[in-house]
């Protein structure tokens, strides 16, 4: 990103707080003005008290010299306060806006960007813009006002001694300019590497079984020390450059001060300098020292922020695919029938070279329960995806109740559809708070109910803290087929007027399976019903049943139609008897 851009990106995260930005910018201002006038009284003062000492004079310059001390001390402590709080409020904000923005964008992103990368961005990059926001903007103001206040008065002092004291400014200024381009990069590279390494760790604890059932835990743990001796490797080259470049500054500003010391003392003892002025300049080179050799943290502290802000709007910049369109038609829950129409349907995931769906046409009518089936990788799930938009499908191919999919409130049509997927995720709270996901203020007859329809109500029922009981990562894990049905509960706790049933039923037995069907068509007797299934059992019992290879619809019928015609059906058909023979 150009570096006006970034400035333009910095000043849109300080706008909303530019009061207290401005604030903490005229403390600071007040800071050093009184840096300035403090020195220009105690050389009053030793000049004063050179000819006409007394004690009371010396009280007098005691108590205004601590006073204003104070004042500057509290005015520095204002400045923190605001300059970096405004720093911790971006920081919220900038965490507030990812999150929104993530939640915005469609499955696909998440698949080619990684939670470990994604993680690593929302925390550690946020931090750095926290500190360039904060540290960096205090820290370069301080600068700024200590110079541009300090020099005038050292220069009517004494000219040629403060020019002869500034004149290793070039040589810092230079070294600066010199290494800003290969910190900037090699901060890049330790944030790459610990994005990286986030990712591993991330990948590696969930997949930790298949870890340890395929004895990998040696590779694995080499490819970690690999990833963090990369991590290692890019965080001592940059330590490195920052440890040649910051003493080297902090040496430069302190020879400034031995010019002052030397030069200064030779003109006192030959009587061209009086001993306040010498007094008042070596206190302005030593207020010049400290900005000055914190120039090095400070540019680390920016450029660090601004590789950050570069991730961050990286992430910003990305247009979710998925989104209401201007003239998007509402579609109350109500007033949905469940018609499904597909019209030419064809879906390609990106980079691929085939269709996933491959010209798909087919019309399901109200209150339909529908078999979708097919070999693995035929595009089920595919189709499942397309019908609440989680794909981004093109307009004109996929329609609900007659109306285009792309044209209708995203949330209207989400609505109108329940959709258990193939992995039953749950979220690590209570059995109670998954089912009623959808619906969080359904009340607990309704949660029950759903229970009892997906054939999880005894198990549950089972367990010492029923409904109350926490799943997941710190509650009781529950098998697949438990999962699963606690899906379909979630699923059918909405009332929603169409079903999707992504093979929702694998993990569990027959028995049970055929169960939930029956409770699944006594109880939806007007939703219309998408079910993926490979037990043809099941799809045996649909009012319909589409069969997909290769992403084309090859047949579509009831069972008794299908299994009379020669084709894949027939088959798969066929594969299953013998299954259930040998089972
Ligand atoms: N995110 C993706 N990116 C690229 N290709 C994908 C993606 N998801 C699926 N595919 C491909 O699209 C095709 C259809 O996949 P899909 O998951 O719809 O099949 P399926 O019939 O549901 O399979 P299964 O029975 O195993 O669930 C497959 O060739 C698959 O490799």
């Amino acid at each position: 990103m150009a570096q006006s851009r970034r400035l333009a990106k910095l000043g849109s995260y300080l706008r909303p707080h530019w009061q207290e930005t401005a604030l903490g910018i005229i403390a600071l201002l007040s800071v050093n003005g009184l840096g300035v006038y403090i020195p220009l009284l105690i050389r009053s003062g030793v000049d004063t008290l050179s000819t006409t000492f007394s004690l009371d004079q010396v009280l007098r310059y005691v108590i205004i010299i601590i006073s204003l001390s104070s004042a500057m001390w509290m005015m520095r402590m204002a400045s923190r306060i605001w300059i970096f709080g405004v720093g911790r409020q971006v920081e919220f904000e900038l965490k507030q806006r990812i999150f929104q923005h993530l939640l915005k964008l469609e499955p696909a992103y998440f698949a080619s960007n990684t939670p470990g990368d994604l993680i690593s961005r929302a925390t550690s990059d946020v931090e750095n813009v926290r500190r360039l926001v904060g540290f960096a903007v205090l820290s370069l103001a301080n600068t700024f006002f200590a110079y541009t206040l300090t020099l005038p008065v050292m220069l009517s002092i004494s000219a040629d001694l403060t020019l002869a004291s500034l004149a290793v400014y070039p040589f810092m200024f230079l070294l600066v300019h010199l290494f800003s381009n290969r910190l900037r990069q090699q901060q890049a590279a330790v944030q790459e590497q610990l994005s990286d390494m986030s990712q591993l760790i991330q990948e590696d604890i969930s997949g930790i079984s298949l870890i340890k059932i395929y004895a990998q835990e040696e590779n694995e743990r080499r490819a970690f020390q690999k990833k963090n001796q990369a991590l290692l490797t890019a965080n001592l080259t940059l330590a490195q450059t920052r440890n040649t470049l910051f003493p080297l500054i902090g040496g430069l500003a302190n020879i400034s001060s031995l010019i002052i010391i030397w030069l200064g003392t030779m003109r006192i003892s030959a009587g061209t300098l009086a001993v306040g002025d010498f007094l008042a300049l070596l206190i302005y080179v030593e207020r010049l020292v400290f900005p000055t050799a914190l120039l090095g943290f400070t540019i680390t502290a920016y450029q660090r922020g601004e590789v950050s802000i570069d991730r961050l709007e990286s992430i910003f910049s990305v247009t979710p695919k998925i989104q209401d369109p201007h003239d998007a038609i509402n579609l109350p829950i109500s007033t949905v029938k469940g018609e499904i129409t597909a019209k030419n349907l064809c879906y390609t995931y990106p980079g691929a070279n085939t269709p996933a769906l491959d010209n798909l046409n087919f019309s399901i009518s109200p209150g339909e329960v529908v078999a979708i089936v097919g070999a693995i990788g035929s595009g089920k799930s595919t189709l499942a995806n397309a019908l609440p938009r989680l794909l981004d499908i093109a307009p004109g191919q996929l329609f609900l109740d007659g109306l285009d999919i792309t044209k209708i409130v995203l949330n209207d049509l989400r609505g109108a559809i329940a959709y258990v997927p193939q992995d039953s995720f749950l979220f690590s709270t209570t059995i109670k708070n998954n089912i009623r996901y959808g619906d969080p203020v359904s009340d607990q007859e309704n949660v029950e109910t759903a229970a009892r329809l997906a054939q999880i109500e005894s198990e549950v029922d089972n367990f010492p803290q029923k409904y109350e009981t926490i799943v997941g990562e710190r509650g009781i894990t529950l098998s697949g087929g438990q999962r699963q049905r606690t899906a379909l509960a979630r699923a059918m706790l909405i009332d929603a007027p169409v079903l999707i049933l992504d093979d929702a039923l694998s993990s569990v037995d027959n028995q049970t399976a055929t169960q939930i069907l029956n409770n699944l068509s006594g109880g939806t007797q007007q939703k219309t019903v998408l079910f993926i299934t490979h037990q043809l059992s099941a799809a045996a019992t649909a009012d319909k049943i589409i069969v997909l290879n290769q992403g084309k619809i090859v047949q579509i019928g009831k069972h008794t139609e299908l299994i009379e015609q020669q084709g894949l059906y027939r088959k798969l058909w066929s594969q299953h008897q013998v299954e259930e023979l040998l089972s």
